[in-house]
């Protein structure tokens, strides 16, 4: 399976491009690119990116493909899926647990090729850790045509696949924590040494 990467993002909250931002040395994006790439089922990983910051990602050694709509994550979603079906995660998440990206692969597959995406109790989607199918692409279409640059109204729209968060393994919902403010980096250096 192809892992997406997105890294379109604006980084208000951050106040400078936080997936460049080096965090022990290392650009913040490579913690999720590494664990995204220990996941078995994962083969090859392409970044999603602004013209922005394009180049600096190829600099470091990433394949990149520019987004040049940059609506929010539906229009990462939709240029990825331009590549085939994908593993879609956030270039902000540095935590991925390799074994939950082959746990949504795999109910993937059993699905038929519907799109994947876990779901808290409360019904909170994590659309920017899950698998869509190439064939999503023609809705996001047709939604950002209309105006409607949701997401996860765009999911909700579709016979989709929920993985109920309450049912995995409590370490896998670390996860999904992602970098949004300075601050978040404290957790991370908790979590990571
Ligand atoms: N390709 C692409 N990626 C995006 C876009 N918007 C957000 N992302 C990515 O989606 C992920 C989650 O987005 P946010 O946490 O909101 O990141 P952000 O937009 O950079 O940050 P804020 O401006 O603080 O909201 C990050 O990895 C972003 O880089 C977009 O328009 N295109
Ligand atoms: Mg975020």
């Amino acid at each position: 399976m192809l892992g997406i990467l997105l890294a379109g993002g604006k980084s208000r909250r951050f106040e400078r491009d936080k997936l460049l931002f080096r965090v022990d040395g290392k650009p913040l994006i490579q913690y999720a690119f590494e664990r995204l790439e220990s996941a078995s089922l994962i083969d090859k990983i392409v970044v999603v990116a602004s013209p922005e910051n394009a180049r600096a990602l190829e600099e470091l050694g990433y394949r990149v493909v520019v987004d040049r709509m940059l609506l929010g994550p539906i229009s990462g979603v939709y240029t990825a899926l331009g590549l085939g079906d994908a593993f879609i995660v956030a270039g902000d998440m540095p935590l991925i647990v390799p074994e939950f990206v082959d746990y949504i692969i795999a109910r993937f597959e059993r699905s038929g090729g519907r799109v994947c995406v876990p779901r808290w109790e409360n019904g909170y989607l994590e659309p920017l850790h899950a698998v869509y199918p190439a064939e999503f692409r023609s809705v996001l279409e047709q939604r950002i045509g209309n105006g409607d640059y949701a997401l996860n109204r765009a999911i909700r729209s579709t016979d989709a696949c929920y993985i109920g968060l309450e049912s995995v393994p409590e370490e896998w919902l670390l996860g999904l924590f992602n970098v949004n403010r300075k601050e978040d980096l404290k957790k991370l250096s908790r979590t990571l040494f």
